[in-house]
């Protein structure tokens, strides 16, 4: 069994399988086919342990599954005890590396110790931190309640701070370097209308990560950032595209073509995470086929006309004389 798992883990995985061409992708996304498997040599994470907040779904499990693959002993930690523990079951299962399940709720500092209480007895601190847990719902901001701010900033941003906070500070004390990592987002460079809340708990994150970057490196701890654009996972799309009619505008808007995959994202985040990224500190990696240039640039619409549109308007504008 050993054997088959160890044999599993230098191939592909089960979810690597299933990243194929999406429905709704543009057909030039066929030159730029998600790549299957797993990047990094085998073994890369051995003798590491892995902490990652909202490890029992979407990327979070997708992270986890690449990290065991590539030897790491991960700890999942979120509010759903029973969605970690399959979810844990089932890594191992393919892996045959050890997976913890740990229940705690990143709003509250006291279950975060708690936590990492229970993660110093069954694993030690981990060498490689991803606060990837967050909260999202597409809404006018002007019907926002107070608790509705709340309840999504203190999941990405207190959450996050709280996390990064008690296991800096135990890690400072034993002496132990770590690789910390956030999941942000695009838009917490450029804001977004109707997801105000959490544009600005990632912006939050982002200045966050960049100050420990400088403040903490003298003790062994590198601090990175992705941005991904969307990907399609259950919590995000059923939050932020309830009715399905805003994939394909998405998908349009994106020069790849095409949407992300977690087994893209999980291949950056170890990447990051390795010691093969050993001097990459304070860097925040746009991980988005090209979407954020794609909304940003002014012109860019002119992708819709035609040669023979582009023939009229050149002639056009070489017949202006003057101004
Ligand atoms: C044009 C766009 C097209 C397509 C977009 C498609 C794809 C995505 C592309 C890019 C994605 C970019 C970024 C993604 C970022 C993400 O974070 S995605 C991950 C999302 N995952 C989750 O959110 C998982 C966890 N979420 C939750 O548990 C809940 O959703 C939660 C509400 C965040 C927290 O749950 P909790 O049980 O703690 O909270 P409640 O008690 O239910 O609610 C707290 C208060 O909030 C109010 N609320 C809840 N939902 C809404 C809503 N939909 N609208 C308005 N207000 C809401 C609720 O009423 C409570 O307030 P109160 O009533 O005043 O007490
Ligand atoms: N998918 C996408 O298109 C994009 C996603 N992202 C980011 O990627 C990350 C993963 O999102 P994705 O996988 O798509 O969505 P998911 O909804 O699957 O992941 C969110 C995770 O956060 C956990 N979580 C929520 N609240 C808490 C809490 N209070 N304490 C602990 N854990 C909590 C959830 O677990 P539980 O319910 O058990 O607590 C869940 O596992 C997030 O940071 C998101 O902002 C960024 C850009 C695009």
């Amino acid at each position: 069994l050993t054997l088959l798992s160890q044999q599993f883990s230098q191939t592909e995985s089960w979810f690597h399988r299933s990243a194929g061409l999406q429905s709704g992708s543009a057909p030039h996304s066929q030159l730029f086919p998600p790549a299957e498997g797993v990047m990094l040599p085998p073994e890369s994470f051995k003798n590491r342990v892995v902490f990652i907040t909202g490890g029992g779904t979407g990327l979070g499990r997708a992270m986890a599954t690449v990290l065991s693959q590539l030897g790491a002993q991960c700890v999942i930690a979120s509010r759903k005890l029973d969605v970690l523990q399959q979810t844990a079951e089932d890594i191992c299962s393919r892996t045959g590396n050890k997976v913890h399940a740990l229940q705690c709720d990143v709003r509250d500092p006291q279950a975060v110790s708690h936590c990492v209480d229970q993660m110093t007895s069954l694993t030690g601190l981990p060498d490689v931190i991803i606060n990837n847990a967050a909260g999202n719902f597409i809404c006018p901001s002007e019907r926002l309640s107070p608790n509705a701010w709340k309840s999504i900033t203190d999941i990405v941003l207190n959450g996050t701070a709280f996390v990064t906070l008690e296991l800096g500070k135990r890690l400072i004390q034993d002496q132990r370097g770590a690789s910390f990592l956030a999941i942000t987002t695009i838009y917490a460079e450029s804001g977004s209308g109707f997801v105000a809340p959490s544009a600005s708990a990632k912006a939050g994150v982002e200045a966050l990560y960049k100050s420990l970057a400088a403040e903490w490196g003298r003790y062994g701890h590198r601090f990175n950032i992705i941005q991904p654009g969307p990907i399609k996972t259950k919590g995000a799309f059923s939050r932020l595209d309830p009715t399905g009619k805003f994939e394909k505008g998405m998908i349009d808007r994106i020069p790849t073509g095409r949407l992300g995959t977690p087994a893209e994202l999980a291949n950056l985040a170890a990447y990051l995470s390795s010691d093969y990224a050993s001097w990459i500190s304070g860097a925040v990696m746009r991980f988005d086929g090209g979407e954020y240039v794609s909304m940003a640039g002014e012109f860019n619409d002119l992708r819709r006309v035609t040669p023979d549109q582009w023939k009229m308007m050149e002639a056009m504008i070489r017949s202006t004389k003057g101004s």
